[in-house]
């Protein structure tokens, strides 16, 4: 069984043609479903590579060591040979793969199976406490003894967190629709396209509004595909994935996207997105733009919301800002004074920063989804439902005109209040709440575009440079990355070495020091780009740049704007940690290619801000 899904697993990496891959998965998930139907939850995991949903923020991600310990005392091969065998072929998978394949067995264990795999997997992820090292490393030296073939190739990158087949989560969501479409028609027809779309667009629906395999396979086990929306829909409790926006460069540009429509303009407020639910029973909590459930950071916002909610509400999920606020003064802090706040078991008596709560969407009310819902509608059931609490929470600031002036005017009062700049988005046609996409419908002005500049890049810090002179002791600078998740790979864009307080520098230093590794993971794709240490792609940076310009060294969007030179940034600069971001959220190779492209028009139209004058 676990065989099967490495033979498939192997049968994907070996193509890169989406509709085989989904083809090839939902044959697999189809056996699954017949014949193992208690097992397709494991299945499903595995091929994300995940242990629950996301929220529940339980990970893998096993250190390189303890594997390397694993493989060597499930093998009777020493660490030296292992770390010989890494360093010549950079990948612990295949090395865990030769090394069983080299041994010599008395006798065949018993084949392993998914749910069995599965289990022990999310075992060794809650494991913690004094020897939690050596069980880990037992557990997985179990699993090892029995794994054939290439499955211990698969066990250790399960372990590692990654992959690495080219099997995207959409591609997953996609094959299991198919599966279940399969399994529910009878063989003797072919299915139609139209048939199938249709099965697969319930299912995709159905996991923006509730991302948990944990409810949507058993209800896709137990009930036809067309009964799912009904069975699963947004659930007070459950995380959706946030609704994001398009950078644009001007408000011209705004008023030529948006013409003939009905749009709204509301202040971009600089602080951290909070979705907040409560739920029927008064439970209640907060989630990040990345689903990471952010209630022990915020208390005291928890504590309010009894005051925030007219009588009549009993339940809703509301997206949010929440902001540093000076309450003396009665106003908006920058983005910098809420990044100082502690993140973990914050008591509501030892808080030093407060926050105040922007509520701009209301994506749930009693009951009732409202996702579907015009954002005219959505807006008047927020104003109907809350009531603001002077400095702790309130609606956000709105204006609706489609004069160029009047649109500046607000632009510049909500740079004076402390904002990024203006959301703009459209009220009544095609306004409603689309989940987890980078929507046309939502549109950013910042002032910094206005400046130039351009929009910020979210980077991945992949190596350091030793500190000389003043910056001895810490990293004098930095080897950055952007990440394409066609390919899994992050690309090296640039080296970044200002923007840096004194106090960033030692801070940064000590949280990426436990991330040292050896050498770079084969999945760097690193061009003629050096640096003196390499790190696990961990920490994701926020950076601005004067421009970006094609490069013989950095290979950043390669084969995108030209076929063998990647793009790279000009006078990086750092800007901030994006604790909300994991790696593979990213500025995309697509993305930066996309900036490169657009300030190409820009500079040829001779339009304002061309200038790359950096201090
Ligand atoms: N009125 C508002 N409507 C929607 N989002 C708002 C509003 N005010 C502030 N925001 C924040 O602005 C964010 C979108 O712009 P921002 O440039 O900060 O995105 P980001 O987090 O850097 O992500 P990316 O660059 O990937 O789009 C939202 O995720 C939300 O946190
Ligand atoms: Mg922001
Ligand atoms: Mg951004």
């Amino acid at each position: 069984m676990y065989a099967d899904l490495c033979a498939t697993f192997d049968l994907i990496a070996a193509t890169t043609k989406r509709l085989e891959i989904t083809s090839l998965l939902a044959t697999f998930l189809h056996t699954v479903i017949t014949a193992h139907p208690a097992d397709l939850l494991s299945a499903v995991y595995l091929c994300i590579n995940r242990l629950c949903p996301e929220y529940e923020g339980l990970e893998l991600g096993i250190g390189e060591s303890i594997l390397m310990k694993a493989i060597g005392e499930a093998t009777g091969r020493t660490l030296q040979k292992i770390k010989a065998d890494m360093a010549e072929v950079g990948d612990l998978g295949e090395v865990a793969m030769a090394s069983r394949g080299s041994q010599k067995t008395m006798f065949q264990p018993k084949p392993l199976e998914v749910g069995k795999v599965f289990k022990v997997l999310k075992e060794i992820a809650t494991i913690s406490g004094g020897s939690s090292q050596k069980v880990k490393v037992d557990k997985i030296k179990g699993l090892m003894v029995s794994c054939r073939g290439n499955e211990a190739k698969y066990l250790v990158r399960s372990l590692e967190g990654k992959l690495r087949i080219g099997l995207a989560e959409r591609t997953v969501l996609v094959s299991l629709s198919h599966a279940f479409f399969r399994a529910r028609t009878s063989t003797s027809r072919k299915p139609t396209d139209d048939a199938l779309k249709r099965a697969e667009d319930i299912v995709k629906g159905v996991y923006m509004e509730l991302p948990s395999y944990d409810q949507i396979v058993p209800a896709l086990l137990e009930y036809p595909i067309d009964e799912l929306p009904n069975r699963c829909h947004l659930t007070p409790g459950i995380p959706l994935k946030p609704m994001l926006a398009h950078p644009t460069k001007a408000i011209s540009e705004v008023l030529d996207r948006f013409e003939g429509k009905l749009f709204t303009c509301e202040y971009k407020y600089d602080g951290e997105r909070a979705q907040m639910h409560l739920l029927d029973d008064g439970k209640r909590c907060i989630f990040s733009r990345n689903s990471e459930n952010l209630s022990a950071k915020y208390p005291d916002v928890l504590a309010r919301l009894d005051k925030m909610c007219a009588e009549d509400t009993k339940s809703f999920v509301l997206d949010c800002e929440a902001v540093a606020w000076d309450t003396e003064k009665q106003c908006i802090l920058p983005f910098q004074v809420l990044s100082t706040r502690k993140r973990k078991d914050v008591k509501e008596e030892n808080i030093t920063v407060q926050v105040c709560i922007f509520a701009f969407d209301l994506l749930y009310l009693n009951g009732e989804s409202l996702l579907r819902h015009t954002l005219q509608d959505r807006r008047a059931l927020l104003h109907a439902h809350f009531v603001p609490v002077p400095g702790q929470f309130a609606f956000a600031k709105s204006m609706e005109s489609n004069n160029l002036d009047d649109i500046q005017v607000f632009l510049d009062e909500s740079i004076q209040g402390n904002c990024e700049g203006l959301m703009v988005k459209t009220l009544v046609d095609e306004s409603s709440y689309e989940p987890s996409r980078r929507s046309r419908n939502w549109l950013k002005v910042k002032k910094d575009y206005l400046d130039g500049v351009g929009d910020s890049l979210d980077l991945v810090v992949i190596g350091g440079y030793i500190g000389k002179g003043k910056r001895t002791g810490v990293y004098g600078g930095y080897l950055l990355a952007c990440y394409d998740p066609e390919a899994e790979e992050y690309q090296a864009i640039c080296k970044i070495g200002t923007g840096f307080s004194e106090e960033a520098l030692t801070t940064l230093a000590e949280s990426l020091k436990p991330h040292l590794i050896d050498q770079p993971k084969s999945y760097y794709r690193l061009g003629d780009a050096k640096a003196d240490v390499w790190f696990d792609a961990v920490q994701v940076w926020e950076v601005k740049t004067a421009d970006l310009s094609i490069s013989p060294v950095y290979q950043a969007a390669v084969g995108l704007v030209d076929s063998s030179k990647g793009i790279s940034l000009r006078f990086p600069r750092f800007i901030r940690v994006r604790d909300d971001k994991s790696p593979e959220d990213a500025t995309t190779g697509e993305q930066v290619a996309d900036m490169y492209n657009r300030q190409q028009i820009n500079s040829a139209a001779g339009g304002g801000g061309g200038g790359d004058d950096d201090e």
